[in-house]
This record gives C-alpha cells, sequence and structure tokens, in this order.
C-alpha cells in the first residue's frame, strides 16, 4: 500500500515504527512546514496536515521528516500527524544571531549539496564549515561550484577547492553551458533526496529550476501553473523532478553556526585526522603540545596553517555548543576546572548557564 511513496523516498525499513502508532496510522512525508501546519505527500496525494499533540518526544516535523498520521474526517479536512518516524539524518545548525536554539533544516536526506559560486575567489573556510555540517548531518555532501562563467580564474578556483574536498564529488556549473546542469542531474538518483544549502545568491534556487526544468522556486516572485498564487519564497519545499529524485531548495543564509560536531568535524578533515594519528599526545590539541604531528605538517608544507585554524575554530565553537546544551559535557568542564578553581560555584559565569 506503501508503493506509491516509494518514488519519495519510502523504504520498508520504517514500516516497523509506523506500527507503534494508531493501527490506521500511514505514512506520509512532508514536504512543506508551515508555522503550524504541514504540506504533506500521502499515499492518495498531497494533503494539507496538523499536528494536534506535540510528538511524545516533542520533536517537531520539518520539510523531508517521516510521520505517521491519520486522514481527516472529510475528504478536504486536514490530516492528523500522530508522531514522526526515526530520521536517517537531520541537517542542523545554530540559529542565527543571539538565539539560543538549533534550528532543524530538513530531515532525511541523502545527499547535501553545498552550493558556493565562483563569481568571486571561492570561500574555502565556508565550505570547510559547510561540509562539517553536511558529514554531521547523516546526509553526504557534494560540492556544486556555480557560475563558473563568472570566475575569473577557474582553473585556479577549481583548484583550491579541490585541495579541501576530501571526499566528496564536486560539480562545476554555469548558466552560460547548459550541460553543466546535466551532468548533474544524471548523478541523481530516481528517489534519493537531495538538499541544497549555502548563502544567499550562491545560485541555488537557479540550479533547482535549471534541473527541474521550469521556473519552480523563483525567488521573489509568486509560482505560477499547478499551484497557483502560492508564494515560495519562503523556500524548503521538496519537491519531484522528472527524473524521479527529491529537490530540496533551502533559503540562503548569512551565517552558517555550527552545532555539536563529532563525526562531522572528523570526516570534513581527514588530513588532520590522519596526521593527528601521530601526535605524541592522545589529547593532543594541537596548539602547542611537544610531538604534535599536525603542528608539524603545516611546518612541513603538507598541511595549510588556515586550514588548521579554521578545524580548531570549528572545534571550539562546537565544543561550546555542546556545553550549552549537555549538562553533562558542562558538568565536566566544570570538574575539569575544579581542581583550579576552589570557588568555582560562586563564579557568576557559571552560576547560571540555562
Ligand atoms: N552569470 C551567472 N549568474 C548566475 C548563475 N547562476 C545563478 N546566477 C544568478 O545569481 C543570482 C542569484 O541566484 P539564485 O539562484 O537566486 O541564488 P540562491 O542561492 O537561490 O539565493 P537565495 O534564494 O537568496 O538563497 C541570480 O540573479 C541568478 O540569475 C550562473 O551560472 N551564472
Ligand atoms: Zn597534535
Amino acid at each position: 500500500m506503501t508503493q506509491g511513496l516509494r518514488t519519495w523516498g519510502w523504504d520498508e525499513n520504517w514500516a516497523s515504527s509506523l506500527e507503534q502508532f494508531d493501527v490506521d496510522a500511514e505514512p506520509a512525508r512532508v514536504t512543506l512546514q508551515h508555522r503550524d501546519r504541514w504540506e504533506i505527500q500521502t499515499e492518495h496525494g498531497p494533503r494539507t496536515a496538523r499536528l494536534p499533540t506535540a510528538d511524545p518526544s516533542g520533536l517537531i516535523p520539518v520539510t523531508g521528516d517521516w510521520v505517521a498520521c491519520t486522514p481527516g474526517p472529510s475528504e478536504t479536512d486536514p490530516w492528523s500527524i500522530l508522531g514522526l518516524l526515526p530520521r536517517r539524518s537531520v541537517i542542523r545548525r545554530g540559529a542565527a544571531g543571539e538565539s539560543r536554539s538549533a534550528q532543524v533544516l530538513a530531515a532525511n536526506i541523502d545527499r547535501l549539496w553545498i552550493v558556493q559560486a565562483l563569481d568571486t575567489p571561492p570561500n574555502l573556510r565556508s565550505l570547510e564549515r559547510y561540509l562539517a555540517v553536511g558529514w554531521e548531518s547523516g546526509a553526504t555532501p557534494d560540492i556544486v561550484l556555480t557560475k563558473s562563467d563568472l570566475a575569473q580564474d577557474l582553473d585556479d578556483a577549481v583548484q583550491r577547492v579541490r585541495g579541501i574536498a576530501f571526499g566528496v564529488s564536486l560539480w562545476v556549473t554555469s548558466v552560460a553551458d547548459p550541460s553543466s546542469f546535466e551532468a548533474l542531474r544524471a548523478s541523481l538518483d530516481a528517489g534519493a533526496t537531495v538538499a541544497l544549502l549555502g548563502p544567499s545568491g550562491a545560485g541555488k534556487s537557479t540550479l533547482v529550476n535549471r534541473l527541474a526544468d521550469a521556473d519552480l522556486t523563483r525567488t521573489g516572485e509568486v509560482r505560477t501553473g499547478d499551484r497557483k498564487g502560492r508564494h515560495t519564497t519562503t523556500g524548503r519545499e521538496l519537491f519531484q523532478i522528472h527524473n524521479g529524485a527529491l529537490l530540496l531548495d533551502t533559503p540562503g543564509m548569512r551565517e552558517l553556526k555550527v552545532l555539536a560536531l563529532d563525526e562531522g568535524l572528523d570526516q570534513a578533515f581527514p588530513d588532520i585526522e590522519e596526521l593527528a594519528a601521530q601526535c605524541r599526545f592522545r589529547d593532543c590539541s594541537h596548539v602547542s603540545e611537544p610531538g604534535c604531528a599536525v603542528l608539524m605538517g603545516v611546518r612541513e608544507g603538507r598541511l595549510a596553517e588556515d586550514r588548521l585554524l579554521s578545524y580548531r575554530k570549528l572545534e571550539a565553537e562546537a565544543a561550546y555548543e555542546r556545553r550549552r546544551v549537555d549538562p553533562r559535557a558542562r558538568a565536566a568542564q566544570v570538574s575539569d576546572h575544579k581542581t583550579s578553581m576552589k570557588t568555582l560555584k560562586y563564579h557568576p559565569k557559571h552560576q547560571r548557564r540555562d
């Protein structure tokens, strides 16, 4: 009965999770999240859904999520979301500004296209940040460099990006070269979910439009055709393109704050991890320790110093975020300091932090 949903990325691994909900529960995929309602793709086609009671886990469905739901009393009533099915991948970032909560951008993404434009020299530090977040999400990141027609020195730019793109595919596109989009499209499998992530103006919507062969998400405009007059400037809508792949554009962001990074950091910096394995101390912080193989790598020109600084910065940010949200990590840090700071308990910095 979930045959049709297979084209939306459904697989039977989710079936057992569905059973723990109401016997009448049906699976559906969230294609768009509004403030208090969700567009979902059901076995019967697209529907609107509401969340009558919060999921026991307190999680709010986001675009890409699989949810258990039940139909409304009549054809025109919204469906009810009963809860979330387990997430296979989650793209999160720290909320912008001073806000303390994390923002979940999308779930169950298979591939993540990290998009950056070549109209200015590539920003390797930004790409490293996106890659760490990308790997951490559980999806597989790719890098897509757009606007190659505007690059001053294309070969040099691509070369430099290649130098930090460990284990990720690198694509170069330009509106001046339609075949560049074909190559990208050919790499997509039917039923695979791809999210685009990158700063505003990077060319994400343009990519999506080219791949979809239609003006689906033209920024700042109102969509025509089947979804007449509906604003799509909020982005983040999951939809299917002709070859069956599922695309999700995300709104451009000014800054990408990282949250906890574990494997994400290692996967984005395998060169540093490899060197670090040779450090004399297992908990080497690669700052000034004797026998540090990472610092040696920098001295010998095998590792760019900027890259090490970028790694350290991301690591420090992630550690800060972890302490902020995880009381145990915070406690561990506090006990580290306790020996040297007996009055810590009364230290103003540690009194409140919740
Ligand atoms: N010359 C050139 N311009 C491009 C190319 N791709 C996109 N652009 C232009 O770059 C601008 C920004 O493109 P968008 O696709 O709207 O960028 P975006 O990443 O979706 O931006 P947000 O929606 O703000 O996140 C538009 O004016 C596009 O026409 C390209 O390959 N070459
Ligand atoms: Zn070291």
